[in-house]
């Protein structure tokens, strides 16, 4: 078991219903602890990938396989035990308002529970200490009791990562959780959401735009472009021509918080 892959893409494509093509022959391995970023430019078919493995949309062809296992034909009850290991965090937060910030991580511990504990909100001791354990992570334990609509929006994206960490996730997939955070904001995100993902060894794949925060946290780059991996390797050897090539027809220092005029305006396309 040690040498399989957490998490194993092959040959995956995804054609909707209108017949287009979003992921074209998209293969490649996540391994347990690993922490990687997808960059691509809007279109690219990133979050149509999470969103095939998470299984919140179906596959056209291909396999998708967690520690070894066909993920993409499971029953309706598989499915439920899947999503428990597998956390999800949205760009736009998705918690509810007038929920405490600890009642939000709560809703993570769900999974875990029988159908009436579920029903009544009857969360147990542990329950609760998984909860304030991983609102700690974040650094969010001095907010528990606050609702969730009277935070900032930095406070927020730390508190769905605390209700992802609160599953006890295998594989955490996280769609562009700093888009709507100002840059320094966004930089103190992603090194929670890192560090905590590292200290737990969940797995973690990130669809982000900004290519120095993705160069920045990653442990590998995935560069998607037109549905298609063109890049899957280290930060350091992601060249200026393959970058360029990922954001054909897009300037990818629009991509970046920095050198937004100099430095990059030969990659122009
Ligand atoms: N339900 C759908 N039906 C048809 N086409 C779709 C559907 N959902 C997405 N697409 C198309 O698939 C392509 C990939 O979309 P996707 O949302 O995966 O891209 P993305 O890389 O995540 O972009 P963004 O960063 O803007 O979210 C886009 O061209 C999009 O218009």
């Amino acid at each position: 078991m040690s040498n399989v892959a957490l998490l194993e893409v092959n040959s995956l494509s995804k054609v909707y219903p209108n017949g287009y093509e979003a992921l074209a022959d998209v293969s490649f391995n996540l391994q347990a602890g690993e922490f990687v970023c997808i960059i691509g430019r809007s279109g690219a078919g990133k979050s149509t990938l999470l969103r095939c493995i998470n299984g919140l949309i179906s596959t056209t062809t291909g396999i998708v396989r967690m520690q070894g296992r066909d993920i993409t034909s499971l029953n309706d009850e598989q499915k439920l035990l899947l999503r428990r290991q597998i956390g999800f965090i949205f760009q736009e937060f998705n918690l509810v308002g007038r929920l405490t910030a600890l009642q939000n991580v709560l809703t993570g511990r769900l999974g875990y529970m029988n159908n009436l504990s579920a029903l009544l909100g009857y969360f147990n001791a542990n329950h609760r200490e998984k909860a304030l354990e991983c609102l700690g992570r974040v650094h969010m334990l001095q907010r528990a009791t606050y609702r969730a609509d009277n935070l900032s929006g930095g406070e927020k994206q730390r508190v769905a990562i605390a209700r992802s960490l609160a599953q006890e996730p295998l594989l955490l997939l996280a769609d562009e959780p700093v888009a709507s955070l100002d840059p320094e904001l966004s930089w103190s995100v992603m090194g929670d959401l890192r560090n905590a993902a590292k200290e737990l060894g969940v797995s973690t794949l990130v669809n982000i735009h900004d290519i120095e925060t993705a160069k920045h946290f990653a442990d590998r780059i995935i560069g998607i472009a037109q549905g298609r991996i063109l890049y899957d390797g280290l930060p350091g050897e992601l060249s200026d021509g393959l970058l360029q090539e990922i954001y054909r027809s897009e300037n990818p220092a629009a991509r970046s918080r920095y050198d937004e005029n100099s430095q990059n305006a030969e990659l122009e396309a």
